[in-house]
C-alpha cells in the first residue's frame, strides 16, 4: 500500500477549523478520490491554548516555520491570510518540495506571478480556488475550461461581505452598522472588515480574476477601488426610484486597443439584470467570451465551510497529481498586457444634484452634459421641501447618462459644481445593465 500524502495545514480559523474537520472526518472518502490517504501532519496556529474540539492536540504548533520546513510534506495549506508571514511560510513551502493550497486572495493579488513561477520552476502545484468567491469554482474555469476561448469581460459581486450589508439596507432597512455586525458574526467578513466596506477585498480579487482572464498580470495597486462606506439610503432610493439596485462591482475588461480596464465600485444594477437579484453573502460573477458567450456562476462566496469546500477541492486535485507524480499547469500570464487608467473607462452614470427652481435652469443642465459630449438617456426632475435651506433650491435632478467615457464625466460634474444654479452635493454613481 503506498505511504499516505502529508498535509499541513496553516491556521485554524474560520475557513481553517472547517477544513481540519472535512479532511479529519471524511479521510475514507477523501481516500477513494484520491487513491492515496492524506495524512494531516501538523496544524500552525497563533495560540495553541484555543480548544479545538475534535483537534488531537499533539497535532497543534506555533512555531510554522518549522512546520513548513520539515521536508517531507506533500501539500501545504495556507489560511491565514494576510502578506507575513503567510508569504514566506509558502516560499519556503515550495522550496521544500510542499505543493500548495492558499486561500489568501490579499497576497496573491500581488505575488501570484512570482509564486507560480516559483511552484513551476520546482515542479509543484499552486492552487487557490478559495481565493475568489469562496465556494464558487471560477478560477478553475477561466484557468482550465474556458483557456481555449478569447474572455472579454468579467463582472460580478465577489465579496459577501458587502453584498450582505447592501442587501440588508435595501431589503430590511436595517443600519449599516448592524448589517455589518451580523456579517462579522456569520463569519463572512476578513479579520479587518474595513478591508471588504473599502472595497480592497473585492479589488484583490479583481486583479486575480482580470489577471486569468486576460493571460497578464494585474497587480492590486492597479485595480480602481471605491467601497461602499459611502453609499447613502438616499442613493439606494434614488436607485429604486430608477429601477435598480446598488452593489459593489468588481469589473474587468478588455479596451478597443486590447489594453485592460479592472475597477471595483459601487454600481446602480438594473433589476432585470441578474446580478440584482443576488442576495445576502451570494457572489455571482458574469463571463462573456467570444466563443461561449455569457456565463454566470453563482454561489456562496463567504463563510467557513463553503469556502472549505473550494480548499478541499483544491487538496484533492493536488493530491491525485501528487499521486501521479504530475503538477498541473500553472502560468498563463503571457500577454503583458497594459492596464487603462480609470479615467478612459466608458461606463452609464446616474448623477444627481439640486437646483435653483427657476425657469431656464433644467435647459442649462442639459447644456452641461452636451457641451461635454454625455448623452442623456432618463431625467427625473422632483421637487424638494427644503433642500439646502437655501434660498431657491427646490428641485432635485436625477440625470441618467448614455454610455460615455469618464473623463467626459468628471468635466460634467466639475461645471455643475461651478454653477450657481446647482447645489453644492452632486452625487454620482455608475450603472451597469440598464
Ligand atoms: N472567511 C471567509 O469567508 C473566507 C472566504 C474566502 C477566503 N478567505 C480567506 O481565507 C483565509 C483565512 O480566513 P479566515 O476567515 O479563516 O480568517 P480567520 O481570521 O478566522 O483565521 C485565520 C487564523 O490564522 C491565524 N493566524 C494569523 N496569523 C498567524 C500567524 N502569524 N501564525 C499563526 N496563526 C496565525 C489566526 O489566529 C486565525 O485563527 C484568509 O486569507 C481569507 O482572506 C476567507
Ligand atoms: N470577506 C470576504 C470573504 C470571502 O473572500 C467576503 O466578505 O466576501
Ligand atoms: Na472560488
Amino acid at each position: 500500500m503506498s505511504k499516505p500524502l502529508k498535509v499541513a495545514l496553516l491556521g485554524a480559523g474560520v475557513v481553517g477549523s472547517q477544513v481540519a474537520r472535512i479532511i479529519l472526518k471524511e479521510g475514507g472518502t477523501l481516500e477513494s478520490r484520491i487513491g492515496r490517504r492524506l495524512e494531516l501532519v501538523g496544524i500552525g496556529v497563533r495560540n495553541a491554548a484555543t480548544q479545538r474540539p475534535g483537534i488531537d492536540p499533539a497535532l497543534i504548533t506555533t512555531d510554522l516555520e518549522g512546520l513548513v520546513s520539515r521536508g517531507d510534506l506533500d501539500i501545504v495549506i495556507e489560511l491565514i491570510g494576510g502578506i507575513e508571514p503567510a508569504l514566506g511560510l509558502l516560499r519556503t513551502a515550495i522550496a521544500n518540495g510542499a505543493s500548495v493550497v492558499s486561500a489568501n486572495k490579499a497576497l496573491l493579488a500581488d505575488y501570484l506571478g512570482e509564486l507560480s513561477r516559483d511552484a513551476d520552476a520546482r515542479g509543484v502545484d499552486l492552487y487557490y480556488e478559495a481565493a475568489v468567491a469562496g465556494a464558487i469554482p471560477i478560477i478553475r474555469p477561466l484557468r482550465e475550461s474556458l483557456v481555449g476561448d478569447d474572455i472579454t469581460a468579467v463582472m460580478g459581486i465577489v465579496n459577501g461581505t458587502t453584498n450582505y450589508i447592501l442587501d440588508k439596507m435595501v431589503t430590511e432597512q436595517v443600519s449599516y452598522d448592524s448589517a455589518l455586525a451580523e456579517a462579522q458574526q456569520l463569519g463572512y467578513a476578513e479579520a479587518d472588515p474595513t478591508a471588504d466596506v473599502e472595497g480592497h477585498d473585492a479589488a484583490a480579487k479583481a486583479a486575480i480574476l482580470a489577471g486569468l482572464a486576460f493571460h497578464t498580470e494585474v497587480k492590486r495597486e492597479e485595480v480602481f477601488c471605491e467601497g461602499i462606506t459611502s453609499v447613502t439610503p438616499d442613493d439606494i432610493a434614488a436607485a429604486e426610484l430608477m429601477g435598480c439596485t446598488v452593489k459593489l462591482l468588481a469589473i474587468a475588461k478588455l479596451t478597443d486597443d486590447d489594453r485592460v480596464i479592472v475597477k471595483v465600485h459601487p454600481a446602480m444594477v438594473a433589476n432585470k439584470h441578474p446580478l440584482a437579484s443576488v442576495s445576502g453573502a451570494y457572489n455571482a460573477i458574469f463571463v462573456n467570451s467570444r466563443e461561449a458567450g455569457e456565463l454566470m456562476f453563482l454561489g456562496q462566496g463567504a463563510g467557513g465551510a463553503p469556502t472549505a469546500s473550494a480548499v478541499m477541492g483544491d487538496v484533492v486535485t493536488v493530491a491525485r497529481n501528487r499521486h501521479r507524480g504530475t503538477a498541473g499547469h500553472l502560468g498563463s500570464a503571457y500577454t503583458a498586457r497594459q492596464v487603462a487608467p480609470i479615467g478612459e473607462s466608458q461606463a452609464q452614470f446616474y448623477v444627481s444634484f439640486e437646483v435653483v427652481d427657476r425657469p431656464g435652469v433644467l435647459a442649462r443642465c442639459a447644456a452641461v452634459f452636451g457641451d461635454h459630449g454625455v448623452s442623456l438617456r432618463v431625467v427625473q426632475q422632483s421637487y424638494i421641501e427644503g433642500g439646502e435651506r437655501r434660498e431657491g433650491f427646490a428641485a432635485r435632478l436625477g440625470v441618467m447618462t448614455h454610455v460615455t467615457q469618464e473623463t467626459n464625466l468628471s468635466a460634467v460634474v466639475e461645471e455643475l459644481g461651478r454653477a450657481d444654479f446647482v447645489g453644492s452635493e452632486i452625487r454620482v454613481m455608475r450603472v451597469e445593465g440598464f
